[in-house]
C-alpha cells in the first residue's frame, strides 16, 4: 500500500494527488464468497478532482458500487483490499476506525439509489437531520442544528421545510425523500459526495430534477461529486469526467464530451451504441451481445475480447493496461493506441 509517489506529486496528474478529492490507485477488492474469494476489482486507478463530478460507468457487475464501497471503507467483512485510496487527501486503508467514522460522517457522505435505506422509518425527519448534523459538529447547539437543517432542506427544494422536519419518511414520495437523504448529507458539509444509482429508482421527470440539483450543489458548493451509473445519457449532461468500467477493470477515462464523441476503448464504444437514444436510423437499438465474464473466471487476455468487435487474435492472450491515448485520457485496449479511433468493422480495416 506505497503512498510515496503520491506524495511527491504536485501537479495534478493522470492518476492523481493528494490535492485530489479522491484517488484509487492499483486498487484490488477480493471478497469471500460460497466459492472461494473472488476478485471483483482488478487494479483499478481513477481520481477526482477537488469540485469535479466524475461518473463511473458500466453495465451491472462491472465494479462501480464495490469501487465506492471500498473508497469509504465499506465493504463487508472479510473484503480484501489492496492498492492506494485517498479520500479527502488522506489514506483510507490504514485509517484507524475512529478517524474513518469520522471521515465518512463528515467529509464523504454516501447517497444510495434507494433513499429508504438512509432514513430511519420511525424517527422525524428534522431528528434525523439534526443528528446528521452533530455528529458532525458536536459543537453545534440543537437549535443552531434545526436552522441548518431547515436551510438545507429549502436548499435541496423540500417545500415548507419547517413542518416537514415534524413528518416521518413515509409522509413523503421517493423524489423528496431523495432530496431529504442529499439535505442530510448537506449538513455535514461533505467534501465528496458519493451517489450510487441515485436516481434509478425515480421517475424520469425527478431524476432529471435530482440530477439538476446535484450539478447546483457541485457548482454553488464545490462540492466533488463521484456519481455510479449505468445510463449514459444521465451522466451526459452531468459529469466532467467519465470512467468506463468492464468486469471489475477501469478501461476507459477521460472528460466526458470526449469520451463520448470519440470513445477510444470499444466497450464504450459498445454501450453507446446500446445507449437508449442511440438508435441508428433504421430505428433499431443495439445491445451487446454476450455477457461480461463473472469474478470466477480466469482471464488470460482483454476481458472485453470475446465480444469485442474489433478484437484481434493477441487481444485473447495479451492483457492489456490502461494507458495514457491524448491528455487525460487512458484507455487499456491493445488497439487504442496503434490503431487510432475504434470504429465498427475496425477488425476488417487491419
Ligand atoms: N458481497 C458480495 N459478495 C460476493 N460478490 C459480490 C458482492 N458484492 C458484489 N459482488 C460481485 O461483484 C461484482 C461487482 O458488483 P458491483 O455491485 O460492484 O457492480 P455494479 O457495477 O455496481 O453493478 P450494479 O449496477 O448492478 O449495481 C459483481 O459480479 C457482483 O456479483
Amino acid at each position: 500500500m506505497s503512498e510515496g509517489l503520491l506524495e511527491t506529486a504536485e501537479a495534478p496528474s493522470p492518476k492523481g494527488s493528494r490535492e485530489d478529492a479522491l484517488v484509487m490507485r492499483d486498487v484490488r477488492v477480493t471478497l469471500p464468497t460460497g466459492r472461494g474469494r473472488l476478485r471483483i476489482i482488478r487494479d483499478a486507478t481513477f481520481h477526482v478532482g477537488k469540485g469535479e463530478i466524475v461518473a463511473l460507468a458500466g453495465e451491472s457487475g462491472s465494479g462501480k458500487s464495490t469501487s465506492i464501497m471500498a473508497a469509504l471503507r465499506l465493504l463487508p467483512a472479510g473484503a480484501q483490499v489492496e492498492g492506494t485510496i485517498l479520500l479527502d487527501g488522506q489514506g483510507v486503508l490504514a485509517m484507524p476506525k475512529r478517524r474513518l467514522r469520522d471521515l465518512r460522517a463528515k467529509r464523504a457522505r454516501l447517497v444510495f439509489q434507494d433513499p429508504w435505506r438512509s432514513l430511519h422509518p420511525m424517527k422525524r425527519i428534522g431528528a434525523q437531520l439534526v443528528e446528521s448534523a452533530r455528529t458532525a459538529d458536536p459543537s453545534l447547539s440543537r437549535d443552531a442544528a434545526r436552522r441548518l437543517a431547515e436551510q438545507m432542506l429549502a436548499r435541496v427544494g423540500i417545500p415548507e421545510p419547517a413542518s416537514r422536519m415534524n413528518s416521518y419518511p413515509h409522509e413523503v414520495s421517493g423524489g423528496q425523500s431523495q432530496r431529504i437523504v442529499i439535505a442530510m448529507a448537506l449538513v455535514a458539509g461533505p467534501a465528496v459526495l458519493f451517489c450510487d444509482e441515485p436516481t434509478t429508482a425515480l421517475d424520469v421527470t425527478t431524476q432529471a430534477q435530482i440530477l439538476e440539483l446535484l450539478k447546483e450543489l457541485n457548482r454553488e458548493l464545490g462540492l466533488s461529486i463521484v456519481i455510479a451509473t449505468h445510463d449514459l445519457d444521465v451522466i451526459a449532461d452531468l459529469a466532467d469526467r467519465l470512467v468506463v468500467m468492464y468486469a471489475g477493470e477501469v478501461v476507459e477515462s477521460g472528460p466526458t464530451a470526449e469520451v463520448l464523441t470519440r470513445p477510444r476503448h470499444p466497450y464504450t464504444w459498445s454501450l453507446l451504441r446500446s445507449a437508449p437514444g442511440s438508435h441508428e436510423p433504421g430505428g433499431r437499438l443495439h445491445t451487446i451481445e454476450g455477457r461480461p465474464p463473472g469474478p470466477a473466471e480466469r482471464l488470460t487476455g482483454c476481458a472485453f475480447a470475446a465480444r469485442c468487435p474489433s478484437a484481434h487474435e493477441v487481444c485473447g492472450s495479451a492483457r492489456p493496461e490502461p494507458r495514457p491515448v491524448a491528455p487525460g485520457r487512458t484507455a487499456a485496449c491493445l488497439l487504442a493506441e496503434g490503431y487510432g479511433p475504434i470504429t465498427p468493422g475496425a477488425r476488417d480495416e487491419h
